[in-house]
């Protein structure tokens, strides 16, 4: 039996892959009454139009959240102050605004100013994600089983939040509520720190003359298609990422740096007790997100290049 939408109108700006995936979840399990959209381009909104991604396309973003009872900004992490404060004029006393950006902490300050009185702010982050980006790339049930961490500031309503984690619950996901420093440290180590590194190496292998691209191409093993996979995500969303999660990042940079310079050096004094007791390490690691059932996915990541 279709259950009663948790809320009647969802506005969502910006329709890329997380908006999209969004939409279809939504409509998967009847959680929201009347979805409106809104891109910045005129081929996105095309694009969207065309497959049915929203009730209703709208032209500005003014048009698309006036009347929304839950306004939630998809768009990269740069440009959502400058959407908060477009919209600012004409939300409706009571609705809720919430973000899925991957940095919180920035986001907090660059758009918690921007809401008006009465208004309820509630950020969150969906923990699930592909390399893909735009309009076609979204899918219903991208956050089944993933984690979204909802991160309240100071003043956010209880009951705003319980619903919001409602309608995450809905979507498929596992809920929990973060700090927003906490969450910037975590989402260093766990995401933003690995996709830096994916894209150096990737970077390596496209600079070395003496390997060529088609060889690249031909021989990547498993361990470096799954970088590539990584290294090839929305160039816009990570210079964000990394521009407004500066601290933690370099904090986890400078520690992997670190590490990186003692594993050059044991393997330049050919010291394989220390390799071998820190693979041993690492490997305890990995199995033991396996064992807490925290990769349920694990024999398709990164492989086929197929959404999960
Ligand atoms: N891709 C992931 O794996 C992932 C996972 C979790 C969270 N996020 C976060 O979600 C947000 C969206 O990411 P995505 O992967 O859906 O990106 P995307 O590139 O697929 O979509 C972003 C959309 O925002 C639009 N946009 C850009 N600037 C805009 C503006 N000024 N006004 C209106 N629309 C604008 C773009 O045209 C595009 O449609 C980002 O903040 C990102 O950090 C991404
Ligand atoms: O699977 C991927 O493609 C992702 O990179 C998703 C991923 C991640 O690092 O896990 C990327 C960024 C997000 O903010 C959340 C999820």
């Amino acid at each position: 039996m279709a259950q009663a939408p948790i809320y009647e109108r969802v506005a969502l700006i910006g329709l890329g892959l997380i908006a999209s995936s969004m939409f279809w979840a939504m409509k998967r399990g009847g959680l929201a009454g009347e979805v409106r959209g809104f891109a910045r381009s005129a081929e996105t909104r095309a694009a969207a139009r065309e497959i049915g991604l929203c009730d209703v396309v709208c032209d500005t973003a003014v048009e698309a959240v006036a009347d929304a009872d839950l306004v939630v900004l998809c768009v990269p992490v740069g440009v959502m102050a400058a959407v908060a404060a477009e919209i600012a004029p004409v939300l409706k006393p009571g609705a809720t605004v919430s973000d899925v950006g991957s940095v919180k902490r920035a986001v907090i300050e660059s758009v918690g100013p921007n809401i008006p009185p009465g208004v309820n702010f509630v950020p969150a982050h969906p923990l699930a994600g592909t390399e893909q980006s735009g309009p076609r790339s979204g899918f219903a049930e991208l956050f089944d089983n993933r984690w979204c961490l909802l991160v309240p500031v100071e003043n956010s309503d209880p009951e705003a939040v319980s619903r919001l984690e409602a309608l995450w619950r809905g979507m498929g996901s596992n809920v929990e509520r973060m700090d927003a420093d906490h969450h910037d440290l975590v989402l260093a180590v766990t995401s933003h720190t690995p996709h830096l590194i994916a894209y150096t190496m990737v970077g390596v292998a496209d600079d070395l003359q003496r390997v060529t691209d088609s060889e690249v191409v031909k021989y990547s093993a498993a361990g470096f298609r799954d970088f590539t996979r990584i290294a090839a995500s929305d160039p816009t969303m990570w210079r964000d990422v990394f521009l407004t999660n500066k601290e933690a990042t370099l904090e986890i940079l400078g520690r992997f740096t670190e590490e990186l310079f003692a594993l050059q050096r044991a393997i330049r004094l050919g010291d394989g007790e220390h390799l071998f007791e820190y693979f041993t390490r690492t490997r305890a690691v990995r199995r033991g997100i396996v064992e807490a059932g925290q990769d349920t996915d694990a024999p398709d990541f990164g492989r086929t290049g197929k959404p999960r």
